[in-house]
């Protein structure tokens, strides 16, 4: 069985994440290239450094092979950005990688991109998980590998260069070589690395980096960056005294940040510190795009502006369909993806902690004052986030009683609106909001809260959680 969730198809390795299924998901799109009459410009196949994340490239290049559709496979271990960027750069119809993102060691996947490098919207991955069910397995035809090497039909290729300088022209290496900053990255045992320190490195900061060695194990932990899982990189840039730490998820399109003194940037602040700083010191104009779980300080920057925030569902297919249609200059989600117009059309950690970097370098201030400024003149926002597991039963119940019954508690708070565009989004008069909404990535409720204070965050966090009987947060 083949599900598209927030962010491609994720299954646990030898469950469903199998040989057969990806060479079925990979005939499916073949079958649709064909259909379309789309298959000359070819495909474009990328993979992370999770287990079997190699292995099931050459699989699926395999089967597109097998279609006669030509193949190109990054010829080593890529960031997820790298493959869009591909997609775009080359005008290809469609290309895939192989990753599982954040998700923990036993999960694999695929993401699927469509043209300008986009993630996959809702109606091709409803019209591929339609081809996926009209396919039998008889039909999955493959070249081997090898062989698809030497006639051509498969070919490896390294965009690596083009993507690095395509960032080098647009962030401010200029001001980043003036600033002498010393920065620790962290890829999380991820597919970071290359880029970032050649960027940075290339701006004269000096460069560390730690958790680079490939681990599929991820060190034992998500190889997603929160305040939780970047223990070690928070201890590193207290002790070397660096002036900014950097992460990626497993795949490099999500950011995490660790400023001077060692606290944890929520990616909140990152994506309302970067729409600012365009606007502010970029002299940029336009709107941005949030997921529903994502602060609404960013609409309040967008409005003192003079200009408009989007919400849209979580996933960033939303975000950037979104953006493509408003022309935004800014696109970001809570969970710690974003993208500027101009670069590529999905979110990238590596272009993102570029942008960064030069926000630090052109202001000279640190990250704590810039955000100071924006409180300052704006007010504070708070945001608690809970996630927590349920089995089938449990999620049947509370679907019921949120998303059927459509019940609430009662809350302290005014009630402005509620909205079921994604989960159940409630939204208050006093600007805060609580929203639960299952995961489509992993089997968890999601429940997020922001008001102005964190104890008002908290109360309603628990309130709703109180109400819905739930567990411990996980
Ligand atoms: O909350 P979830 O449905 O698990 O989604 C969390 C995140 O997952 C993936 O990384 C998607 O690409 C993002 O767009 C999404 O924000």
């Amino acid at each position: 069985m083949i599900k598209f969730g927030t962010g491609g198809w994720r299954a646990v390795i030898g469950e469903d994440f199998t040989k057969s299924n990806v060479q079925l998901l990979t005939t499916a799109i073949a079958k649709k290239m064909t259909d379309e009459g789309r298959t000359e410009k070819g495909f474009v196949i990328g993979y992370d450094r999770r287990f079997l994340s190699d292995t099931a490239a050459c699989w699926a290049a395999e089967a597109m092979a097998g279609r006669g559709i030509p193949c190109r496979v990054i010829h080593r271990e890529s960031p997820t950005p790298l493959v869009m960027f591909t997609v775009q750069q080359e005008g290809l119809p469609y290309g895939m990688t192989i990753t599982a993102s954040h998700n923990p060691a036993v999960y694999n996947g695929i993401k699927v991109f469509m043209d300008g490098g986009r993630d996959a919207d809702e109606l091709l991955t409803s019209e591929l998980e339609r081809y996926v069910l009209n396919t039998d397995e008889s039909e999955i035809k493959t070249v081997p590998f090898e062989e698809g090497l030497a006639n051509g039909a498969i070919q490896l290729i390294d965009p690596m260069n083009q993507y690095i300088d395509s960032i080098i022209r647009s962030v401010n290496m200029g001001a980043i070589r003036s600033a002498g900053l010393k920065v620790v990255l962290d890829p999380m045992y991820g597919v970071s690395r290359t880029a970032l320190q050649m960027i940075l490195m290339t701006a004269r900061c000096d460069v560390d980096v730690i958790h680079e060695r490939h681990d599929a194990l991820f060190g034992g932990r998500l190889p997603a960056p929160n305040d939780k899982t970047l223990t070690g990189l928070i201890s590193y840039v207290k002790e070397k005294h660096c002036g900014l730490g950097i992460a990626t998820d497993g795949d490099a399109d999500r950011l995490g940040v660790i400023d001077d003194q060692g606290n944890f940037l929520h990616p909140n602040k990152i994506l309302v510190l970067l729409y600012y700083y365009l606007m502010k010191y970029k002299g940029w104009h336009g709107a941005a795009v949030r997921n529903l779980a994502t602060t609404h300080m960013v609409d309040r920057i967008a409005e003192d502006f003079r200009e408009v925030c989007y919400e849209v569902p979580v996933g960033f297919k939303y975000v950037s369909a979104k953006m493509a249609e408003t022309n935004a200059i800014i696109g970001g989600e809570s969970s710690g993806g974003l993208t500027v117009r101009g670069h590529i059309q999905g979110k990238d950690g590596i272009y993102a902690a570029s942008l960064l970097v030069e926000m630090i370098a052109v202001t000279g201030r640190k990250l704590s004052e810039i955000y100071r400024e924006i409180t300052d003149r704006y007010g504070t926002c708070e945001m608690i986030e809970s996630d927590y597991r349920f089995g089938q039963q449990e999620k049947e119940r509370v679907t019921k009683i949120l998303l059927r019954d459509k019940l609430l508690p009662e809350f302290p708070f005014l009630i402005e609106k509620v909205s079921y565009l994604d989960g159940c989004k409630v939204y208050f008069k006093n600007g805060g909001w609580v929203i639960a909404r299952f995961s489509g990535t992993e089997p968890l409720l999601r429940v997020f809260c922001e008001m102005p204070t964190l104890e008002d965050a908290e109360n309603v966090g628990n309130i709703l959680k109180n109400y819905l009987s739930l567990g411990q947060d996980s």
